[in-house]
């Protein structure tokens, strides 16, 4: 039974971060686990915690290391823990790791961007120092999400070849917490709101290690307002509620406590939103009133930090977010660190939450592929049994992490894969009668559409409760000065959505252009700010005339890192921001429109 829940402290619970300096060893020929490296790294170096070794380096080979590698630290457990159960509780370890507790294995994981926990009571010498190591890999295959493949070297070196448009960053590149909690406890809970006639009810759905009674306390501004004693399931009304919307992101808190013989033995407290969503014919409603979404696709990227969570840069991504007018990103292209769904709570931000389901297509390997819809014939591969086990178990524990944030209104279980074949159709049939049964809220599932996926080809509509199209009409094909067909193409795709009518809502979830924070023409070229401005333009005068259209997602927040190759400058240059969060002129222009669209 694997807890879900963010470690909080109280009466019961205690947590520690163990971040901060690790020891760290790359092990090329997977020798370390027959060496004894589990016990002891033979030659280490001091590697911070969360962070990432490709960002630090001065080194191409480092920078670029593919395999197995290994982190290691000592830590103290005082006697006084006896009566509590240890865990060590990784936010996230990319892209798989094997834990090990004074030399023996206490578990593993699959997938780089979401949390697990190990138990590690029964490996602990108490009153004594004790040693955690990481067996960690970061290689990348068609068995597992996100997709990619190797290259060797003629040096011998491995090298990741991602079927994805970013950096394979990996390591420890979130929080670790050691977490002390009660032997019987809590393990997640789910909730789910009905509002009518001024009431909200609020039902829950309580997982715990035992079969106990629990109380479940709701407080508004530490005020009392409904309370119930249950079995694990049940359910709390509240009159006049006060709803969670973007204007007034209210939160109230609710407590669980875990009772035997009428003692409370567990505690668990959240601040939750109350508020509804769901799609009614082509619109998206947030307590029954239609939205239209504003903002980004973004990436989890950062000069010197990689990938590695940093509270100061979701901060000022926030800040950013809010001066420019945006309600909206998706985690392209997985599950972000925790800490940026909270914020989103507090400030009234929609999420769309997307799993690590990237490069379920080969042909994105070679940009230049993609626009005529080449089939690989991605999901005739022998080894999809084995990703579709993969792609599921990220979707559960995707869920269950995130399902209660009033921020996330959507899941999205796949970006760009192949999806003009009946393979492609039946792999996702499976995935999306999987995720359908995961979230007690019902939030809409979708998954975005990749250029070429048009109304006449594209096979993964029908599963979609929205549609997220990712479009390059006028950067990838017919940019420049033929960004005029460009605007015929756009026109010609959506009349021949509108003409499927579907009756469903569609978003834009990423449209863009490279810009070079230095670059200025007149006439305007690709690649200047300017190129980007009449980019955006072109966009913004065709979806005046579509009135399905519910939502511009940008791409992308910020510049960000990605493998190198004639495509990319430094990375993919298509921020509204630059990569340390200046504005591109374009910022300004979205800035005046998203207001204006209020
Ligand atoms: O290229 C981009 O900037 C972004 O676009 C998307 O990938 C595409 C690449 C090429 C084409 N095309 O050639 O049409 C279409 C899509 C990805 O979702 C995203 O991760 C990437 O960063």
């Amino acid at each position: 039974m694997e807890s879900a829940l963010y470690p909080i402290q109280n009466k019961y619970r205690f947590n520690t971060l163990m971040n901060g300096t690790w020891k760290f060893e790359a092990d090329p020929n997977s020798v370390g686990l027959d060496g004894g490296w589990n016990k002891e790294l033979p030659d280490p170096e001091e590697m911070p915690v969360p962070g990432t070794f490709a960002e630090l380096t001065t080194k191409r080979d480092r920078k670029y290391y593919t395999g197995d590698f290994w982190y290691q630290k000592d830590f103290f457990i005082p006697s006084f823990l006896k009566e509590k159960d240890l865990y060590i509780r990784f936010g996230s370890v990319t892209h798989r790791a094997k834990v090990f507790i004074n030399g023996q294995e206490v578990g593993q994981h699959e997938g780089g961007f979401l949390p697990f926990q190990v138990k590690i009571s029964d490996y602990i010498q108490y009153d004594q120092a004790n040693r955690i190591t990481v067996l960690v890999n970061n290689e990348l295959s068609e068995k597992a999400i996100p997709c990619g493949t190797e290259e060797i070297l003629d040096n011998g070196q491995k090298l990741a070849q991602p079927y994805f448009d970013f950096f394979n960053y990996s390591g420890i590149m979130r929080n670790v917490w050691l977490l002390a909690l009660p032997q019987n406890q809590i393990i997640n809970f789910k909730l789910n709101y009905q509002l009518a006639n001024n009431k909200a009810a609020i039902t829950y759905n309580i997982e715990a290690n035992n079969n106990a009674e629990f109380k479940v306390t709701l407080f508004d501004n530490q005020k009392e307002v409904a309370r119930a004693i249950s079995k694990n399931t049940g359910s709390l009304t509240i009159k006049n509620p006060h709803l969670w919307s973007l204007n007034d992101p209210y939160l109230y808190k609710i407590k669980i406590e875990m009772l035997e013989d009428e003692k409370t033995v567990d505690e668990y407290s959240d601040q939750i939103g109350i508020r509804t969503i769901k799609i009614v014919n082509d619109k998206i409603l947030l307590n029954n009133h239609p939205i239209y979404l504003k903002g980004f696709g973004k990436h989890e990227d950062f000069n010197v930090l990689g990938k590695a969570v940093n509270e100061s840069i979701i901060k000022r991504d926030y800040e950013c977010m809010k001066w420019i007018g945006a309600n909206c990103f998706r985690t392209s292209h997985y599950p972000y660190a925790e800490e940026w769904y909270q914020y989103a709570d507090k400030y009234g931000f929609l999420i769309i939450d997307e799993v690590p389901a990237v490069g379920l297509n080969r042909s994105i390997t070679n940009f230049l592929n993609v626009t005529n819809s080449n089939q690989s014939h991605f999901f005739a591969s022998k080894t999809v049994p084995e990703l579709k086990k993969v792609h599921e178990q990220e979707i559960k524990e995707m869920i269950d992490r995130d399902q209660r944030h009033p921020s996330v209104i959507a899941w999205s279980l796949f970006n760009e894969p192949e999806s003009t074949t009946q393979e492609s159709y039946d792999y996702f049939k499976d995935i999306f009668a999987f995720a359908r049964k995961l979230d007690p809220q019902n939030r809409p599932y979708t998954g975005t559409l990749v250029m070429g996926s048009g109304p006449k080809v594209d096979k993964l509509h029908p599963l979609c409760d929205f549609i997220c199209l990712n479009r390059y009409y006028g950067w990838y094909v017919a940019g420049g000065p033929e960004i005029v067909n460009a605007k015929k193409m756009l026109e010609d795709e959506l009349d021949g959505w509108q003409n499927l009518k579907l009756n469903k809502p569609f978003i834009f979830t990423e449209f863009g252009a490279d810009t070079l924070s230095s670059s200025h023409r007149l006439p305007d070229e690709m690649w200047s700010q300017e190129y980007q401005n009449e980019y955006y333009q072109m966009y913004f005068d065709v979806f005046k005339k579509y009135p399905f259209i519910y939502g511009e997602l940008v791409w992308n927040f910020a510049d960000f890192k990605t493998s190198e190759g004639i495509m990319r400058v430094g990375g993919n240059d298509k921020g509204i921001f630059t990569r340390d969060r200046e504005p591109k002129d374009i910022a300004f222009t979205l800035k005046k429109r998203w207001q204006q669209l209020n």
